[in-house]
């Protein structure tokens, strides 16, 4: 009886692990294949013919994200700064995202703040949890919220502000055609979501660069 309940687990695990594994390389260029097919072209004509390599390649990229561990991203603090505990704020700092509706690009750039409390994270660091973000599938507000929460985590600062600007392609090339709709989100926490003033201190930076 142990054999067989051992035998049927031994089974169930093998099931489990193929659903959260990869598909093979070679099965994400046939699926390149066949969406070439399905956009009308001929995938065995020359110019096509690497194009399933690349664009597994590309893949690598756009998706890098899933491979990162956003905690391991803000591990490090620097804690000898004379007591800084003022507000640091990285603006400008651009993505490039996929919508997980379309798989289409939404790009912009994100804003991101915070008041230390037990010393900094090196300023690279808040540009890598962008893209560690960024290259996944999502919404605009998920990306806004994660990065958000990973910054409150990771630095236990009095307050984290994120501020993202994008454009959806999904909303220029295709469905609403709207090329140029900018959308805004904001998630605030600490002192940055109980008093708006700080809020306001937020957005007066990330728009003119002074307090
Ligand atoms: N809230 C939010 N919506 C998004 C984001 N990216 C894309 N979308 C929207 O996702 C929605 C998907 O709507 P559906 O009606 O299911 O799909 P659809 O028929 O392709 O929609 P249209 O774009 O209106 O043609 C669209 O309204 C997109 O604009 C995002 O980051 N956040
Ligand atoms: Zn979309």
């Amino acid at each position: 009886m142990d054999d067989v309940v051992k035998s049927l687990s031994t089974r169930l695990n093998s099931v489990a692990d193929k659903s959260s594994t990869r598909p093979s390389r070679e099965e994400a260029e046939a699926a390149v294949r066949t969406l070439i097919r399905w956009a009308g072209d001929d995938p065995g004509r020359e110019g096509l013919q690497d194009t399933p390599m690349r664009v597994a390649k590309a893949f690598r990229e756009f998706y890098a994200g899933y491979g990162e561990n956003p905690g391991e991203i803000l591990d490090k603090i620097f804690s000898e700064v004379e007591g800084y505990d003022d507000i640091v704020l990285v603006r400008d700092i651009p993505f490039y995202s996929h919508c997980e509706h379309h798989m289409v690009p939404f790009y912009g750039v994100a804003h991101l703040a915070y008041y230390p409390t037990k010393g900094v994270v090196g300023l690279s660091k808040l540009a890598r949890l962008v893209d560690a973000y960024a290259r996944r599938l999502q919404t605009q507000e998920t990306m806004t919220a994660q990065i958000a929460s990973a910054m409150e985590k990771a630095l236990a600062p009095r307050g984290v502000a994120v501020m993202l600007e994008a454009e959806h392609m999904c909303m220029s090339m295709r469905g609403i055609q709207k090329a140029g709709a900018l959308t805004l989100t904001t998630q605030f926490k600490g002192v940055f979501k109980e008093d708006p003033a700080e809020q306001v201190r937020f957005l007066t930076l990330v728009r003119n660069g002074k307090a």
